[in-house]
């Protein structure tokens, strides 16, 4: 008789998930199974919860939810090399083909062939979960699960922060959401000053300044641009980081960076966005990057030193730590209202 584990499993085609026991998973060639110590939720967790647009034309339940995590291996699958049981992971979640233009030339970040763990597979909000091997990245014991399971959305805030050089910089953040804040808290250790959040919602500029920010604005309420301008003696930030997908925190960034300086767009628009390139970007010779997943794996050795390093102020945004997923709903209700920053379960 197989053993049998709990998990977050979204069953049907519509809104929310349900807490189900089912099998726990046998390793195939390739992949380890793990103990699952923490996982995290993700706003994309969040989307196939709420089941919209995007869900309905990718998901297909029944499936097993969740892609952050940190996990012990328990098993290896026939023809792993150099994982072994015991050792402490976390695991990049873009499955990359290792064999289109993009992969070959070491971009694997842009595979064209990527599938996601947890959104095109069975996901890590369960007892026990099965990782490809190729996608396992070790741990140092030092590094506590509830940081090494946010090492995920820390490497898209890596790679967006850290684009360009930070050190010194003034930098406008839009957006204090969970990547937003884990956002500060890297420019924050990264050396950044002054770091100006721009946030509509009160309990999440109260993060920001937990986290680290300097100067914290409401874009609803105040003229961001004007705020920035008066912060920075009228020369605009060196560097804009957008973490909100809101076109008009886009358009307010474009026009509070200072000529010449660096934007990375991570937020992702909820469609087609109408800027004045001319005078936005192209006569004040912006540099401008887009930002998706992470690179492999360089920025898994920049987030993994940055957590040793014990200079990420990761507290406050870890708002919310449950033991075991019994009050998942509660949790995902809470992301929903915009009442959290990282919602963590520990299973240890
Ligand atoms: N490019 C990539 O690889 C990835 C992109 N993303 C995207 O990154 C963004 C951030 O993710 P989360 O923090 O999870 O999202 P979130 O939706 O929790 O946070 C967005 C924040 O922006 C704030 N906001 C709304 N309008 C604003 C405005 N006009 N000015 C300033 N802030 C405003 C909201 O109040 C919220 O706190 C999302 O758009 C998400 O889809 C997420 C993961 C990977
Ligand atoms: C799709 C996701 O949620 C994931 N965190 C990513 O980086 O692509
Ligand atoms: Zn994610
Ligand atoms: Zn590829």
């Amino acid at each position: 008789m197989s053993e049998k584990m709990v998990a977050i499993m979204k069953t049907k085609p519509e809104y929310g998930a349900e807490l189900v026991e089912v099998d726990v998973p046998k390793p195939g060639p390739g992949e380890v199974l793990i103990k699952v110590l923490a996982t995290s939720i993700c706003g994309t967790d969040l989307h196939i919860y709420e089941w919209n647009e995007w869900a309905q034309s990718r998901i297909k339940p029944p499936q097993i939810m969740g892609h952050e995590v940190a996990g012990e291996v328990v098993e290896v699958g026939p023809g792993v090399e150099g994982i072994e049981v015991g050792d402490y992971v976390s695991a990049e979640t873009h499955i990359v083909c290792g064999k289109c233009y993009a992969c070959k030339r070491g971009q694997y970040h842009v595979c064209q062939n990527t599938k996601i763990f947890g959104v095109d597979t069975d996901g890590v909000f369960a007892e026990y979960a099965i990782i490809p091997a190729q996608n396992v990245w070790k741990n140092p014991k030092s590094i506590p699960p509830e940081y090494a399971t946010l090492q995920e959305p820390l490497g898209n805030a890596v790679d967006t922060v850290l684009a360009g050089p930070i050190a010194g910089k003034s930098v406008l953040i839009t957006g204090a959401g969970p990547l937003g804040l884990l956002g500060i808290a890297v420019a924050k250790a990264s050396g950044a000053y002054p770091i100006i959040v721009s946030e509509p919602s009160e309990f999440r500029r109260n993060l920001a300044k937990k986290v680290g920010a300097d100067y914290v604005i409401n874009p609803f309420e105040e003229d961001v641009v004007k705020e920035v301008m008066d912060i920075t003696d009228g020369n605009g930030v060196d560097v804009f980081l957008e973490f909100s997908g809101a076109p008009k925190a886009l358009e307010q960034g474009l026009q509070a960076v200072t000529p010449a300086g660096r934007v990375s767009l991570l937020g992702l628009f909820p469609g087609k966005v109408s800027i004045d390139f001319n005078n936005l970007i192209i006569f004040k010779a912006l540099t401008v990057y887009g930002i998706t997943g992470r690179h492999l794996w360089e920025t898994w050795y920049t987030v993994s030193r940055l957590l040793q390093s014990g200079k990420l102020n990761l507290d406050p945004i870890i708002t919310h730590k449950y033991k075991g997923f019994d009050k998942f709903e509660e949790a995902f209700e809470l992301m929903r209202a915009g009442k959290t920053g990282k919602v963590v379960f520990m299973l240890k």
